[in-house]
Parts: structure tokens; sequence; C-alpha cells
């Protein structure tokens, strides 16, 4: 175990409450990961009882919609942390409106008199976004896009300290300062020299390696309000959670060793772990410890609790084979003798003979990779044979013709579903890890002209990206297909017009392939979404899916279980303990609903693919969930007339008495 963090004692959250000593690492208590009357003094400031906690009006400076009824409640929550000098996490799952909800919460500080200015941090991919956001629900508020080249934004922080008159506003605003991840590294002296009122950091999971560079960058700020917004706070570990609470709140959290130490996380995170979490809860409420550790910090809603009225998701695993020839190169791989095997094959083809009998060297494949990582070169064979030798054509350019697609299991299954999904008008997100994979794809698609596409991944220029997605949202959008990858295009986009999701090959980290998930399934989608995993059967990409599964595991215990969902009061039922049937449902939890497979050949029969791209039940589904609700309502309604009736009667019997 490594000696005691240095404290920092920056950020605006910080208790500064008296450390417990520890002694050895067999007797660490919970006092010893945290500072509890910190704690505890946060947790009743911010989980007041229900009928102390005013919910705040939607501000007049939020203009252009309404703020749902979750969405004033997270807004309040986010005020109430403002106003007791608290960090936090605003976890709300992706596509519950995060955003809005800090929208709301700048033009409440506005109105009050806080002049800013106020720092947005967010992925590159994301700042169109958030100032359109801005400019539609708060259009009076200045925004500055804190972005461009070195001359460019030696000019734009002059405006930093430029405030304007806001109507209504008793004083005059400075801008919200919208920035990257990478400017705000590049430039941090520059942006240390304000006095920041605000720093929300987007899709705040990025700070979860607490050496990284953003958040050594941000920690030399001078201290502020902070809040993190990250539909998936908990990826890999909970290492990776402790440092965005250390982020948050240095005071409290200053120990990684003894966080670990006392939650356990190898053992929780390991296979077949079952048996050994109920265990350890029941011995040692590890989980419901965290949860109250957490609670005062940390808000999330999920789809299902909030009524969103979006139609549902439904995630299926589709198993696809391999050709001979990925067969041939993934044995090789295993066999480690793939390099012999390809400069075997190279040296066969680049041997030509002329008409006279005499040989003349030819190149006929371009080797693509280096040869080293065993699992990343699986990894290409899976996902497509070119990724290892892309064949030529006579005068060197790449051969894109039907053997792209023949030559690869995966392909003959996309181009099969990408067919019939175009056939039935749907709208498709084609998500995968690799760029040199979508630069087959778009290869690919140049063999079929009649699927339009646009592509986005980390080298798009941010103007490029805003074009790219404008034009796919655009109503009456010719489009039928994006590009993207997991990385650059999983993060804080609004895709909404499409309504299928294929996700061609898996993340390590489940929650980057969530988040490409829920581009689509989010307000506005108004049609069931369909999610297809590509999985190549019997290869390194179904050690990725459970290896993904079990990581899920940890943060569906902790983070999905709903137990953060009550955005103040007491109804944040940690008194109760989490149950062990509530525990073991939790665990038994697939994300996916099927697997298919084809039954016969590569690729599926007709009947088969009706059966896969069905989604006519998810429709029934919601049609029924509706009329539910609406039984429900009328239901309630008739209890509370009955009620009333009887209250009358009961008046009238004591008036009597
Ligand atoms: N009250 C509202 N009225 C109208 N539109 C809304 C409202 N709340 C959210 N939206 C819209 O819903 C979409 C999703 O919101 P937003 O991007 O803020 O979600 P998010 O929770 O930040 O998601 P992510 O984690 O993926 O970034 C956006 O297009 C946003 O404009």
């Amino acid at each position: 175990m490594g000696g005691k963090r240095k404290r920092r004692g920056r950020g605006g959250g910080g208790g500064g409450g008296k450390k417990k000593k520890r002694n050895d690492n067999s007797s660490y208590q919970i006092t010893d990961v945290i500072d509890e009357d910190t704690v505890k003094r946060h947790a009743e400031e911010v989980n007041k009882p229900q009928e102390e906690v005013t919910r705040v009006a939607q501000p007049k400076l939020f203009r252009n919609g309404v703020l749902r009824s979750y969405q004033l409640d997270g807004f309040s929550w986010l005020l109430t942390l403002y106003e007791n000098g608290i960090n936090g996490i605003l976890g709300d799952e992706m596509g519950l409106g995060k955003t809005v909800q800090f929208i709301a919460l700048v033009c409440h500080l506005v109105e009050q008199g806080v002049a800013g200015p106020f720092l947005v941090c967010a992925p590159l991919s994301t700042l169109p976004n958030w100032l359109g956001e801005f400019h539609r629900f708060a259009p009076s508020i200045p925004t500055l896009l804190y972005h461009g080249s070195e001359s460019e934004r030696v000019e734009k922080r002059e405006v930093i300290r430029r405030a304007v008159e806001v109507e209504g506003c008793p004083v005059r605003v400075l801008p919200v300062v919208i920035t990257s991840y990478e400017v705000a590294i590049r430039d941090v002296r520059a942006l240390q020299q304000y006095s920041w009122r605000y720093l929300c950091v987007d899709e705040g999971h990025r700070l979860k390696n607490h050496k990284c560079r953003l958040t050594k960058s941000l920690n030399t700020f001078p201290p502020m309000n902070r809040l993190l917004l990250t539909g998936t706070p908990l990826q890999n570990s909970l290492a990776e959670l402790w440092a965005l609470l250390n982020f948050l709140m240095p005071d409290i959290f200053d120990s990684l060793d003894v966080f670990e130490s006392w939650f356990n996380v190898v053992e929780m995170q390991e296979e077949g772990s079952d048996e050994r979490i109920l265990r350890q809860e029941r011995e040692g409420q590890v989980i419901s410890t965290l949860m109250k550790i957490l609670s005062p910090f940390f808000l999330r809603r999920v789809k299902r609790d909030v009524n969103l009225d979006i139609p549902p998701k439904r995630e299926l695993l589709v198993y696809t084979p391999m050709t001979p020839p990925q067969l041939r190169l993934y044995t090789a791989t295993l066999t480690s003798n793939m390099e012999a095997f390809v400069s075997k094959k190279k040296e066969e083809e680049e041997i030509e003979y002329d008409n006279k009998g005499r040989p003349r060297r030819k190149t006929r494949a371009h080797m693509r990779v280096k040869l080293q990582n065993k699992m990343m070169q699986l990894r290409l064979v899976v996902n497509h044979p070119y990724l290892i030798e892309y064949p030529l054509n006579a005068d060197g350019t790449f051969r894109v013709d039907e053997d792209l697609v023949a030559s690869c299991g995966k392909m003959q299954v996309l181009d099969q579903l990408l067919g019939e999904l175009h056939r039935r008008r749907h709208r498709v997100l084609l998500f995968s890890q690799m760029t040199s994979l979508l630069d087959i794809l778009e290869d690919y698609l140049s063999l079929r002209p009649h699927f339009r596409y646009k592509r986005l991944d980390g080298r798009c220029t941010v103007e490029d990206r805003h074009k790219n997605i404008q034009s796919f949202n655009m109503d009456g959008s010719s489009d039928f297909l994006f590009l993207l990858s997991t990385r650059a295009g999983g993060l804080g986009l609004n895709l909404a017009s499409a309504d299928t999701v294929i996700i061609y090959d898996s993340d390590w980290n489940p929650q980057c392939d969530l988040q490409a998930q829920d581009r689509c399934h989010r307000i506005g989608q108004k049609s069931p979404v369909l999610v297809l995993r590509l999985i190549t059967a019997a290869s390194v990409d179904e050690r990725i899916v459970e290896r993904a599964a079990t990581k899920r595991k940890l943060e569906r215990l902790i983070i999905q279980s709903g137990k953060f969902r009550a955005a103040s009061q007491g109804d944040r039922s940690f008194q109760r303990v989490v149950d062990e049937s509530e525990l073991l449902s939790l665990l038994k939890q697939r994300d996916h609903h099927r697997e298919h497979r084809a039954s016969k050949g590569h690729v599926f029969t007709k009947e088969e693919l009706n059966q896969l791209l069905d989604r006519s039940d998810l429709t029934k589904k919601k049609r029924r969930k509706k009329e539910e609700e609406e039984k429900k309502e009328e239901e309630e309604e008739e209890e509370e007339e009955e009620e009333k009736k009887l209250s009358g009667v009961f008046k009238v019997i004591l008036e009597e008495d």
C-alpha cells in the first residue's frame, strides 16, 4: 500500500473535517475512507425531507422550453449544492437532459446577480451541441466558444472579461465559456487567471484517471464550484469513481488505497464472484455503505424512472461466422506464426512470370499492420481481413470489389442487415472502434451508392462534425447511415433521428457502447430502437463481450440500482440495506434481449432476418404501457374522488358529534 496522498485543499466542496488515522490494512473502518462528519453535514443539507425542500421555479431566462419535472428537481438539487458550496456529480442516464439542467442553473444564478464567468469543459465533438443548447434555451445568456488558432484564442481571452447587459439581471454578465479538454490543458496558464464562478466538466468520467493531464490542469485553477456531468460515472473500476470524487472533494476522498481496501474492488470484479459479493454485503454491507457515501454528492435518474415517453430500446447479439481466409489468419495468429504466414504468402504473390517465363516482382497486397500485439491482431482479423492486408490493383490502388464483402463474416451479415434496414426505411448509426475499419466501410459504401451516409471520427474538424450532424438530423435528410467511431462519436451527440444502432465491434469498456446506443435512444426519439451488436462467434469478440458484462455488474449494483434517483428528501432509501434478492436480480441482469445465429451458411435466411429485425412488439409494448398508465391514473382519480366523498362523510359525522 502506498503512503498517504498529500491533500491539495482545492475545490469548493472540501470539508476540512477531522481525519481519522489509519493503522494497518486489515483494520480499516469506513470512517477511514471519508470524514464522517463532513459527509453527514452534506447529507443533511442535500437530503432534507421533501416538505422542507422548496422546488425552485424554472428561471425566466430559460426560454423556448419547459423543464420536465425531474429536470426541475435536478436543477433545484444543483442549486442546493451550489448554495452549500458542495461539488457533485449529476449522473442522469444519457439523454435525460443534463445539459439543460445546468443551463437552468446558470440562468438562475445570473438572475440572482452571479455575474460569472462560467467555464464548461467538454469533449470537442459536443461543443457545437453546447452552444446550440445555450442559444436555444437561454438566448440572452452570453456564450463564448473558446477554441480555434492561437491568435484567435488570444483575442477571445479579452472577450472573457467583457461583461454585457442582460435584460432583467441586476448585474452585467460575463460569458459562459465553452471549451474542449485539449484547449483547457493547452491554455491552462491563461485560463487560471480568471475568477471562474463555476466549472462544469461534461462527460466528467474523462477525469477517471486522477493522474491525467486534464485533472492536473483543472486542479491548478483557483477554487470554485465544480460539477461533473456524466451518464456513466462508473466505467471500469471503483478506482475510477474514486478519482472523480477526489477531483470534487479532495479533502474527503484523499486516499485511493484506503478506499479500495475497504471496498475490495478486485474481488468484486472477478468472474463468478456473485456469491462473494452477496457474502460481503451480508457481512459488511459494502454496497450499501458505498451508496450512503455517494448519496449527498450524486444524483442519478434513469429513463424508466422518469416517464420520458420514448419508445423502448432492445439489444440483440448477432453472431457471425469467420470466412476461410479469416480462419486461416486467425489460426496463424493464435499459433504465433502470423508474420511467417503473411510474408510467405506475400512472397508467393510478389513473384510473377512474364510471357517469356521470366520471374517478375509485383506487390499485390498492402500490409497494414505492424504485427506486434496478438490480441489486437485477432481483433483486426475478425473485424476485417483487409485490416491485415488489403489487396491492390495493378496500378497500386486498393482493390475495392465484392471480395471486400465476401472475405469477411461480419461484412456479409452487415451487408444483409443494411439492405433490409434500408428497404424498411430505418436509419442507422454504425459504430466501430477503429477508424481504419471506418475507411473500409467507406470503401464498401462506394459499392452500395444508394446507401447515403455521413461520417464522424476523431479526425473531423469541429465545423465538419457540426455540419454532418445537422445534415443527418435535418427533416427529409436522404442519409441512411452515420459512420461513427465509438470514442469520438459516442459522446454527447444527439442523433435521435436514427432508430437503429449497429455496434460493429464491442469496446472493452461497456460504458462506451452504452454511450453509443444512447445517441439515438433519448428525448426526441419517436420509434423503438434496435441495437445490433455484431460478434464473431468463437473468437476474441466473445471474450470482449463477456469481460464487458462482468464490468457492468459492479456498475449495475452501485449506480443502476436506482437508489440515487430522488433529488432531495429521505426517499433515498439508504436506511434500507440493499436486500439480497435485489442484489441477486441485479447480478443476474443481462443487457441483451436475444441472441441470433444464422442457422445455415454465413448469412440469415429471410425468415431469420424478419425475426431479427422485427420490432412490432416494442411498439405494442409502448402502447400497452401507455394504456396501463392511463388506467392507473384513472384509478387514482377515482380513489381520490372516493376519499373526498368519504372525508365529506366523516366531516358531517364529526360536525354532528
Ligand atoms: N425540457 C426539455 N425540453 C425540450 N427538449 C429537451 C428538454 N430536455 C432535454 N431536451 C433535449 O433532449 C436531448 C437530450 O438532452 P442532453 O443532450 O442534455 O442529454 P444528456 O443527459 O446531456 O445526454 P448525454 O449524457 O448523452 O450527453 C437534447 O436534444 C435536448 O435538447
